[in-house]
């Protein structure tokens, strides 16, 4: 091993997997290869060959291409630059919109049938309203500074700084106000955003942070500008129907004591007060306080809600542990929703929750193997997936959100 890498072949790549490579073989080992589509031939040359079960590769040219092939929607990212100066977070953007969905429904599948051990029935990735090719939606985007003062987006699969004229996934006020070509020694990174109520702000390292106002339908949400909020510019509105379609309504009690996990600044928790109407109960429970705050004033017209700081492995826990007979029959009746990072939830979390023996639990995901771990490990504790809806909430990105309804069986 090592005298490979460098070296270009001509592989035939078959199948996606996850984390936004395809897979070919050579010799009968695998290789993961960059920049390509699954039914192609092209000419790869390899970056990683220390590994004894798998090399890594990235495509220089196509040898016969996928009729999904199309031009990159980013020159920066396209592969008339060499694999090193393209930028990275569009790695599907060189794949039509509709095969990027398929070949994202095939990881889903995939990982739920290995890692969940769960057969799912076709759930296509649904696309949300939006440009026809997949630009101009982000709403967020961190611009790396390299040692000479130089700002972009990371090099693929790596921490050398790109620069670029343009950011085609984001919304035109963000690339209106996005100070590409321009030099901040001295910082780290540069945010920008574009929020839904106008215009763009820049927070350039780690400046003092500002609230801003989002909206979503009718209800506005206050947050610090560095705080978390979902970056497509249609996120917040379609996990708010998501979440609020994938509660069984037979299963829910506003009464009980129904929990937001991972709640941020109570977007989902709002989700479902707004469904359930005003007498319902519900804790929303966040790790970074800022947020919580800002949750607190964002759920302050529903009496019943409430939000908490705390790590939810922690609170989850130490909630089992004070819980009085009356807490646990409100918990057994209760819905939870979470919507964890993307290593989701864990063993510990699904342990503990599983252990409150709630009626059901919606799931937020935005890491499909993650998620297929987590629905294993639920089922081992008596919780059945019943309902599986994906969303396509990040075109021209490997990326993609999965909100999963498991019942106590
Ligand atoms: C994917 S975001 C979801 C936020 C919110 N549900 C929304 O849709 O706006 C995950 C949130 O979990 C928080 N978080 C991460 N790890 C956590 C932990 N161990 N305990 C509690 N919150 C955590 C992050 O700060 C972030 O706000």
């Amino acid at each position: 091993m090592g005298e490979m890498q460098g070296k270009t072949l001509e592989i035939d790549v078959t199948n996606i997997a996850h984390g936004g490579v395809s897979v070919a073989r050579h010799d009968g080992r695998v290789i993961f290869v960059s920049d390509a589509i699954p039914g192609e031939r092209v000419k790869a040359r390899i970056t990683e060959d220390s590994k004894k079960s798998f090399w890594r590769a990235e495509t220089v040219s196509v040898v016969e291409p996928s009729e999904h092939r199309r031009p990159h929607v980013w020159a920066a990212a396209s592969l008339d630059r060499v694999p090193e100066e393209r930028a990275g977070g569009a790695e599907f953007g060189h794949i039509t919109l509709d095969h990027q969905r398929e070949l994202k429904r095939q990881v889903l599948e995939d990982s739920m049938q290995r890692m969940g051990r769960t057969t799912i029935e076709h759930t296509p990735v649904e696309g949300l309203e939006g440009s026809d090719d997949g630009t101009g939606w982000r709403t967020r985007v961190r611009l790396h500074v390299d040692e000479y003062g130089r700002v972009g987006p990371y090099a693929a699969r790596s921490h050398r700084v790109i620069e670029v004229d343009d950011l085609p996934l984001a919304t035109a006020a963000l690339n209106e106000a996005a100070p590409l070509r321009q030099l901040f020694a001295g910082e780290e990174h540069v945010d920008v955003l574009s929020p839904s109520t106008g215009g763009a702000r820049l927070i350039v390292g780690t400046q003092k942070p500002t609230t801003i106002t989002e909206v979503v339908g009718e209800r506005e949400f206050r947050l610090a500008d560095s705080g978390f909020w979902q970056v497509h510019e249609h996120a917040a509105s379609t996990l708010t129907t998501a979440v609020q379609e994938a509660i069984d309504g037979d299963r829910f009690d506003p009464r009980a004591h129904n929990l937001d996990l991972y709640g941020g600044v109570g977007l989902l928790a709002a989700a479902v007060a707004d469904r359930f109407g005003p007498a319902t109960q519900i804790t929303s429970v966040e790790s970074d306080s800022a947020a919580t705050d800002f949750a607190a004033g964002n759920l302050v017209e529903w009496i019943g809600a409430n939000a908490q700081t705390g790590r939810v492995e922690r609170w989850v826990r130490e909630l089992a542990a004070s819980a009085t007979a009356i807490d646990k029959g409100r918990l057994r009746n209760a819905t939870i929703v979470l919507d964890p990072p993307r290593s989701g939830a864990g063993k510990e979390v699904v342990a503990s929750l599983a252990a409150l023996a709630p009626a059901q639990l919606v799931y937020v995901a935005c890491d499909p193997v993650a998620l297929s771990r987590d629905v294993a490990l639920f089922a081992e504790r008596g919780y059945e997936l019943v309902r599986l809806r994906a969303y396509d909430l990040f075109p021209n990105t490997h990326h993609f959100e999965a909100v999963a309804t498991l019942v106590r069986s």
